[in-house]
């Protein structure tokens, strides 16, 4: 299901530009959605998922307008949205959760809704502890939770905003593969500022920037973006002045230092291997080619 987004600016109350004149296409597939905090990728999930208007522009989801109040009812009928911070009610469990929230959707009959829940419970691998209350849940189980809720009504487009913060690395790579899985017939959009998590998991992206289009392409392009612009300086005095420090290791009597530069930082510096996150960085110092 093919998202277009053609000059969409949202100004919030007070004058916040968090949206300006953003034009994008989204195809079918995974896809990432990359920008530090504050650079309007909840604005746009939102915007996305018929929760909030854009002050001006257009979005076109799978044919339709959320412009039209048929649009955004189509939309909604086949949008999943995990927001970034979905409520739970502690005292339920996940089953009792699921089944409040798929009455609320509109999933009246009875035997179907819990066949679907059963399902769903079954995908996020959660069925074992189904009949449990959720204030026994860890961070990245009640994340599965809210994907089975944004599943309920089988959406063609699932949208995400920053579905791994705060989990650890196991419960993070058993997100980012669930979310892979369900890539496989149906869009999802994936928003977030851990550069590590769209590099797993996309093949292309968009980086925002103070609510414009920084970025889109390819993981390889964005890589690419830093390729002979990295570089380590092993020494035992300070850090090089120029460029962008992105990690230090102790070697020896010294540190190693990883720095995205457009030129050698130091007149020892060894060029090195550029990983997404360099690229990125590469694109939001302005270094790139
Ligand atoms: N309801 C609101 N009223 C006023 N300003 C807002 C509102 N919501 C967001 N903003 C501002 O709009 C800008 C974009 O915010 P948004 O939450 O969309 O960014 P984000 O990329 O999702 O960041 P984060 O990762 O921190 O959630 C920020 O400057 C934010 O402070």
């Amino acid at each position: 299901m093919r998202i277009d987004v053609s000059g969409l600016t949202k100004i919030y109350k007070g004058g916040v530009r968090a949206l300006d004149g953003l034009t994008l296409e989204i195809p079918t597939g995974m896809y990432g959605l990359l920008g530090s905090n504050g650079a309007g990728k909840t604005t746009f999930m939102r915007i996305l998922a018929g929760l909030l208007k854009p002050t001006s522009g257009r979005v076109v989801i799978g044919g339709h307008d959320l412009a039209t109040a048929d649009g955004r009812l189509a939309v909604q009928r086949t949008l999943g949205y995990l927001p970034q911070d979905l409520g739970v009610y502690p005292d339920l469990t996940a089953r009792r959760f699921l089944d409040y929230i798929a009455l609320l959707k509109g999933l009246h009959e009875r035997s179907a809704r819990r066949r679907r829940i059963s399902e769903l419970l079954e995908v996020v691998a959660l069925s074992e502890v189904a009949d449990r209350k959720l204030k026994g849940f860890s961070g990245g189980m009640l994340r599965r939770v809210g994907i089975a809720q944004a599943l309920l009504a089988d959406p063609r487009l699932l949208v995400v905003d920053e579905p791994t913060t705060g989990l650890d690395p196991e419960e993070r790579i058993r997100f980012r593969m669930l979310l892979s899985r369900l890539a496989g017939d149906r869009t999802v959009l994936l928003s977030t500022h851990i550069v590590d998590d769209v590099a797993q998991t996309c093949q292309s992206l968009a980086v925002l920037a103070k609510g414009r289009l920084a970025f889109r392409g390819t993981v390889s392009e964005l890589l690419a973006r830093a390729d002979g612009r990295v570089w380590t300086v092993t020494t035992p005095g300070a850090a090089p002045a120029a460029g962008r420090v992105v990690s230090m290791l102790p070697e020896g009597a010294g540190m190693r230092y990883r720095v995205v530069a457009a030129t050698p930082p130091a007149p020892d510096a060894l060029p090195a291997e550029p990983t997404l996150e360099d690229g990125y960085l590469a694109l939001m110092d302005g270094t790139t080619r």
